[in-house]
């Protein structure tokens, strides 16, 4: 199998010296649903936002589905990242418009300009955007006010606009950072169930090693730019966890049955 994003020595050096990701190299294959952890500033979401260009990388190679997206600008970029799903840690919906034209912004980029203003989207989409909210459970909200919504709830809308968008690739930075225990645990859910039905490649960082361990095919640890661990949730032992984690506080959170009870547990405690 030909892998979907192959990312060779990728750095990433904020102004002059901040060194935010030090050569990643990794090739990511169709299917898989990868989480990024490691410790605060260790340079995840440089890495999430370096794959479709809205951080610029320093140096290396980005090649994803056969185009090398750090050689492309203008049309053809934004050709290239339709195909890349976006989840963000705060929403980014708009919050004075509805939840179904939340989602239906999901397809912008395939309709003009003139029609997403007069809200003529095709049947089709607008089909699969109640489905979508359905599935995740909001068939209620569909004209409320995205500002209206709870947190998990504005997520849930966050992940069926970005499959509305049908990626090839679906990124999330930190999709479950800002959410209580229980709406983190429906969202990790929901967007690992949706995925899989989709046959999508999702990467996703987090902080919560335990929704790694759990959702993840493969896990990427990163530290201070550099990948040190790389394999199956089984291989990754406490004592690697302790390693990706020293010197920080992690936030690893041991899930109670119910979703409901989360216990933090700090990880070295000569935190800097
Ligand atoms: N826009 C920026 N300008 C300058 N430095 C930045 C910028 N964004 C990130 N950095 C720096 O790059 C390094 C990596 O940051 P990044 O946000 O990628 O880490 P992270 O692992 O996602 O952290 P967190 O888990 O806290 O979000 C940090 O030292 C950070 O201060």
């Amino acid at each position: 199998m030909n892998p979907l994003l192959t990312i060779k020595n990728l750095v990433k050096v904020y102004g002059k010296d901040t060194r935010a990701l030090n050569g990643i190299s990794l090739d990511i294959y169709p299917g898989e649903f990868i989480v990024v952890i490691g410790p605060s500033g260790a340079g995840k979401s440089t890495f999430i936002r370096c794959i479709n260009r809205l951080v610029d990388p320093s140096e290396g190679d980005i090649i994803f589905d056969g185009q090398h997206l750090e050689k492309l600008s203008g049309r053809k970029l934004r050709k290239e990242r339709s195909k890349i799903g976006m989840i963000f840690q705060h929403y980014n919906l708009v919050g004075r418009t509805n939840v179904i034209k939340n989602v239906l912004h999901g397809q912008l980029s395939n309709i003009p300009l003139y029609k997403s203003l007069l809200g003529l989207y095709r049947f089709e989409d607008k089909k699969e955007a109640v489905e979508l909210l359905k599935k995740v459970g909001l068939q209620d909200q569909i004209y409320k006010r995205a500002d209206e919504l709870s947190g998990g709830q504005m997520q849930r809308v966050g992940i069926c606009r970005a499959i509305l968008q049908r990626p090839k690739l679906l990124l999330a930075d930190e999709p479950i950072a800002s959410l209580d225990p229980l709406s983190a645990n429906i969202v990790m859910q929901q967007l690992h169930t949706i995925s899989k039905e989709k046959k999508l490649t999702c990467i996703v960082n987090l902080h919560q090693v335990d929704y790694a361990k759990k959702y993840a095919t493969r896990i990427i640890g990163i530290k201070k730019g550099t990948i040190v661990f790389d394999g199956a949730p089984s291989r990754l032992t406490d004592d690697m966890i302790r390693d990706i984690y020293e010197g920080k506080e992690s936030q690893m959170t041991l899930q109670g049955v119910s979703g409901t009870q989360s216990m933090q547990l700090a990880v070295g405690q000569n935190d800097e």
